[in-house]
């Protein structure tokens, strides 16, 4: 990977990826001088861990929370929660930088007053990944997600409304906004494990955020 694409070097530009689904490349850079330190502060009182699926297996993703609801998995399923399971505290109040994102960008790709009050920050290692799934716990389905990428790249699957439907691989950089929602909210969608690299801010991982309206 060449030093430069660490950052979209595409950043102002819009990639298409259905009829209400696109990546706003760069799209968060003028964000991340308060949205950085925001982030600091969540993972400081409501860390990184790596929660069990229904099914027993220990995701490679960790994953914390923040905002009015958290997504949360065990071996009971997974769900919404305004706690923390680990500490018992509600869950890290979402910075407004990180709503104003959200609202912006879900503007942006065409759906107007968009409000979180889910916010999922998940953190991969070279080797993590997140097989292919829906998001389908949200209440709201008319929402759209929106889906922000720091550190390295990672290669984001998006396919269609079967499991089976062949998806297409799109790169996904430092900066970058995905935003689906409408006739293609349902859409499967995953992560093939992450290469080994280092980024020059956030160093050997990738930290996605997905803001989303849950309740
Ligand atoms: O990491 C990503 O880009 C996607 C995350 C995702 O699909 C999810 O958290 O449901
Ligand atoms: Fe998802």
């Amino acid at each position: 990977m060449l030093p430069e694409l660490f950052e979209s070097t595409l950043a102002g530009t819009r990639d298409s990826l259905g009829e209400q689904a696109c990546v706003l490349r760069g799209y968060a850079l003028p964000y991340l001088a308060q949205l950085l330190p925001a982030l600091d502060a969540i993972q400081e009182a409501a860390p990184f861990r790596n929660m069990t699926t229904p099914g027993g297996y220990v995701m490679s993703v960790a994953l914390t929370n923040c905002g009015a609801l958290g997504w949360t998995t065990d071996r009971h399923g997974y769900r919404y929660t305004g706690r923390d399971p680990q500490s018992g505290r509600p869950w890290p109040a979402m910075p407004e930088v990180l709503s104003r994102l959200a609202s912006e960008a879900a503007a942006e790709a065409g759906f107007s007053r968009f409000e979180p009050d889910a916010c999922l920050i998940n953190r991969y290692l070279p080797g993590s990944r997140l097989s292919l799934h829906q998001d389908k716990n949200e209440k709201d389905a008319a929402a759209p997600i929106v889906s922000v990428s720091l550190g390295i790249p990672a290669v984001f699957l998006f396919g269609g409304h079967e499991r089976a439907d062949r998806p297409r691989r799109v790169p996904l950089f430092h900066g970058d906004v995905a935003v689906w929602g409408g006739v293609d909210r349902m859409r499967y969608h995953g992560i093939m494990p992450l290469k080994e690299e280092r980024h020059p801010v956030l160093g050997a991982q990738r930290i996605n955020i997905t803001l989303r309206k849950a309740g």
